[in-house]
């Protein structure tokens, strides 16, 4: 797979993780078609070079869900990321923090949210309807607790398909570790020494009443089967009406979904596949893009994530209608290879690229390059 800007961060990450570790962050669903595409689509855009506009000064400063950031980039709710780096989840949001950007908590996220808060970073907690409300409830109220006022709904999990590389590796059955996966364990022992310290015997520790001693695979098999398969738009209502700050969609790749989900009050949707890790095969989010932009038209702010590797990518996404962009797996990568700040270098390459790409296009701002769109781009 093309890792772009993030090629040293990811071999970085391999040699120090786990192999199952590794592979859980890289892999896809079935045959991992939706990543392949999601990588391709961006390759389908140039950025048209303009000269003679005034560059000298580049502003990355973006608004989106009635938030401001210092960059369109935001970091993506992801799963079990205290077990990539002793940092864990708390590591990232420091560095998301220090670079202006906001990030989303996720619901297994080995570290409580309310850690995580402790930072001062700008975070929105990610939360499924689980069949238990209260559960959920119980969610909310911490969020907004420990000052969080936006939430990300995540709606492409109904089910967790087969993802090949975890099957083979045992990964959702790491609690009891086969000799094999210990093996694996103790061949990368800085990660081993890390893990330790920060407590040896990990937990989901976000979800009150699912820590204990099972180990962290068992809880998270018993919350994934808390997701609610019979979520409807009903449900969305419910949450609407439950919860009074800001809701995003998390997983919108359809027009007609787009539009509901605004009419029901949501305040922001992201386009997402969740990275190929669920639908194989779906279409790209970058090629669902423009329909779904049309179709809010303005209404609701669009967030797009899935295969955002470059700069180019990041300017093609928000020419293209999206009001900044997430990444999962490059901080994921940074975080395995150097902790908070492997992190804070990711969002410095991005951020890096992102203004080379502008300046050479002659479009000073992220209001330049919306206003621009596709006369900003070519059609290879
Ligand atoms: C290791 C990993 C764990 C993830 N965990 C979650 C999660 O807990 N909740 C969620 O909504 N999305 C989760 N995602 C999906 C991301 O939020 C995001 O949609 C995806 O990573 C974007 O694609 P990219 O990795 O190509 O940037 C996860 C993704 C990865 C790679
Ligand atoms: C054991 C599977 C849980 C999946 C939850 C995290 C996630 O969304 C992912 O993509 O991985």
């Amino acid at each position: 797979m093309d890792d772009g800007a993030f090629a040293g961060f990811s071999e970085q990450a391999r040699r120090r993780l786990p192999r199952l570790f590794a592979d859980y962050i890289d892999g896809g669903a079935h045959g991992e078609r939706t990543m392949a595409r999601n990588r391709a689509a961006f390759g389908q855009w140039g950025i048209v070079p303009r000269g003679l506009r005034d560059v000298s000064s580049i502003n990355l400063a973006t608004q989106c869900f009635g938030r401001s950031w210092a960059l369109p980039v935001f970091l993506a709710p992801l799963g079990f990321a205290g077990m990539f780096h002793a940092h864990g989840e708390q590591g990232a949001a420091y560095a998301a923090h220090k670079r202006g950007v906001g990030m989303g908590v996720s619901t297994f996220s080995i570290a409580p949210m309310e850690k995580v808060a402790a930072t001062g970073a700008d975070l929105m907690a990610q939360i499924y309807v689980f069949r238990d409300r209260a559960l959920t409830r119980d969610m909310l109220e911490r969020a907004r607790a420990c000052g969080m006022d936006g939430i990300i709904l995540t709606i492409d999990t109904a089910i967790t398909p087969v993802r090949e590389r975890d099957m083979r590796n045992g990964f959702r059955h790491l609690s009891r570790p086969t000799a094999t996966q210990m093996a694996g364990l103790l061949r990368h022992p800085s990660w081993l020494y890390g893990q330790v310290r920060g407590g040896a015997m990990p937990n989901v520790g976000n979800i009150a009443g699912y820590t204990g001693s099972r180990g962290v695979m068992a809880q998270a098999r018993d919350v994934v089967a808390q997701i609610d398969a019979g979520l409807d738009w009903d449900d969305l209502a419910w949450l609407r009406a439950t919860w009074g700050g800001t809701l995003v969609v998390k997983g919108i790749m359809h027009p007609d979904d787009a539009i509901r989900a605004a009419e029901i009050g949501a305040d922001g949707l992201i386009i997402s596949n969740h990275g190929g890790r669920q639908m194989d095969p779906a279409p790209a989010t970058l090629d669902v893009l423009p329909a779904i932009a049309q179709a809010v038209g303005g209404r609701v702010d669009i967030m797009l994530d899935s295969g955002i590797r470059r700069g180019g990518d990041v300017v093609a996404a928000l020419a293209l209608g999206a009001r900044a962009v997430s990444i999962g797996r490059p901080w994921a990568w940074g975080l395995a290879a150097g902790g908070a700040r492997g992190v804070g270098l990711v969002l410095d390459t991005l951020a890096r690229e992102i203004s080379d790409v502008m300046a050479l296009a002659g479009l000073p701002d992220i209001a330049a390059v919306r206003a621009a769109g596709r006369n900003a781009l070519w059609r290879f």
